[in-house]
């Protein structure tokens, strides 16, 4: 398993070692003992996967605390770009973000501390992402900036016209009218 440190502190990009023999490949998608061999020592309560279809947007998303989320994503099939956006206020990097393509052939797995938005846009149909939490689904605690805010100008590499959103999705607020719960 390689980490690889991204410009943001704390947010890391994970690559699994992958074993390929004559029937196909076996990896280890998660060991607590190896992320806490590289210092992540997080405690996962909950496992997530979404299936959908290409041009898709879930996010920009966060749990305020206390259900706070730091999430370990990656695709098991297709493909996405995946966003993450540091908020919390004081950081150096408050307002930055990073981007990662993650595939059902790359592997990759990011992992969004919390304090972060996160966000991704299927570049495929069919696609399954799956991802891990340390804090249960807290409805009402939900924190969002609309995925194609003007200040954050994220280029999600999709068509804007043909962009499947949720009606939930449509009405979160611009990056600066969103009132960030996290301080670093
Ligand atoms: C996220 C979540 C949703 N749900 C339910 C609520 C709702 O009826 C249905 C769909 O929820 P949403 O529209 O919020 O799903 P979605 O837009 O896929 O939300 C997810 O987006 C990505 C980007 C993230 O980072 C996740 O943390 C999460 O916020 O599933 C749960 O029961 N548990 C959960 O943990």
């Amino acid at each position: 398993m390689k980490i690889i440190q991204t410009s943001i502190r704390d947010l890391v990009i994970i690559e699994p070692q992958i074993f390929k023999d004559d029937r196909g490949y076996f990896f280890e998608s998660y060991s607590k003992t190896k992320l806490a061999e590289a210092g992540i020592n997080i405690d996962f309560v909950q496992d997530n996967q979404s299936f959908s279809h290409r041009g898709t947007v879930r996010g920009l998303h966060a749990q305020s605390n206390p259900f706070a989320q730091a999430k370990l994503v990656r695709v098991i099939q297709g493909r996405v770009l995946d966003v993450a956006v540091d908020i919390r206020k004081g950081s150096p990097t408050y307002g930055k973000f990073e981007t990662i393509e993650l595939t059902g052939e790359n592997n990759r797995q990011f992992l969004v501390p919390e304090g972060f938005l996160h966000g991704f846009a299927t570049l495929e149909d069919n696609t399954i992402f799956a991802y891990k939490v340390n804090s249960y689904y807290a409805k009402g605690h939900e924190v969002g900036v609309k995925w194609n805010d003007p200040t954050l100008a994220i280029n999600w590499g999709i068509d804007e016209k043909d962009t499947i959103i949720s009606a939930k999705d449509e009405l979160l607020p611009t990056f600066a009218d969103m009132d960030s719960p996290f301080t670093y």
